[in-house]
């Protein structure tokens, strides 16, 4: 472990929308102790910024200029994990399927990716934290100490999403849910710029007929073990 993880190590978790990534990231920080960083809600929180402001997604020039002066933190209570940019509450705002489409072209411009990777990796070069989201340990801390890629069938993370998306009242049918979740995986796959893939050393988890438990236990042995070793 180098000297300046002074926390702890560097746990990445990648894979692709709908995988279980924030659920089990939660869970296994709290287990371990470690911080959350969910990195997927600083690109939603830049998206959420440009529809206000009127940015075009492709607007590199205003996307530079938005995220020079754009402050993202994340802010822990109990349970209660919220997500705030200058210092005002999106937790609610960053999660609608607009902005979730929104970030999958936010996300692919290099100025966005470029000015979120340096805060990310301000966040974590410490340790004793655990990101989530798509490029972690191929680009963002490709020295992580422990790597997962997470992902699961499209379909049965079509059906996660759709019970979620239901629970919250939103009026979606499942086959299109599924259309969506791989729509965004294509769009995340094959993106110019730190596209969705697995680093060659993290461990997959294919949690298709896995329980969050199941996945959670696994990955907290995991995690433990390299520690010790
Ligand atoms: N192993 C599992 N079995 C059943 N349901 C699961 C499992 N893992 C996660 N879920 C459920 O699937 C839904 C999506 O999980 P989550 O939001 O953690 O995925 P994600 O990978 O972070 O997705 P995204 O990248 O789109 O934010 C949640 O309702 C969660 O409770
Ligand atoms: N490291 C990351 C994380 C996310 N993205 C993009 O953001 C979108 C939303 O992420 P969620 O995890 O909140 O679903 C995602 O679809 C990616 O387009 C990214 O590029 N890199």
């Amino acid at each position: 472990m180098s000297a300046q993880r002074t926390n702890g190590v560097i746990v990445a978790i990648d894979g692709p929308s709908g995988a279980g990534k924030s659920s089990i990231t939660k869970l296994l920080a709290k287990r371990l102790g470690y911080l959350h960083i969910d990195t997927g809600a600083m690109f939603r929180a830049v998206a959420l910024m440009a529809q206000r402001g009127g940015i075009a997604c492709d607007d590199d020039a205003r996307l530079t200029e938005l995220c020079r002066g754009i402050d993202i933190e994340f802010e822990r209570e109990g349970e209660a994990y919220r997500v705030l940019v200058n210092g005002g509450d999106v937790s609610r705002e960053i999660r609608t399927e607009e902005v979730g489409l929104l970030t999958s072209c936010i996300s692919a411009r290099k100025p966005v990716r470029d000015a979120l990777l340096q805060m990310q990796r301000k966040m974590g070069v410490k340790g004793g934290v655990i990101l989530e989201g798509r490029d972690i340990g191929t680009v963002v801390f490709p020295d992580a100490e422990v790597k997962f890629f997470l992902t699961a069938s499209a379909e049965e993370r079509g059906r996660r999403r759709y019970l979620e998306l239901v629970a919250r009242g939103e009026k979606v049918t499942l086959e299109e849910t599924i259309e969506k979740v791989v729509c965004r995986d294509r769009q995340d796959e094959s993106r110019e710029h730190a596209p969705l893939k697995r680093a060659e050393d993290a461990v997959p988890v294919d949690s298709t007929a896995m329980t969050i438990d199941e996945v959670l236990s696994f990955m907290e042995k995991t995690v433990k073990e390299r520690v010790a070793a």
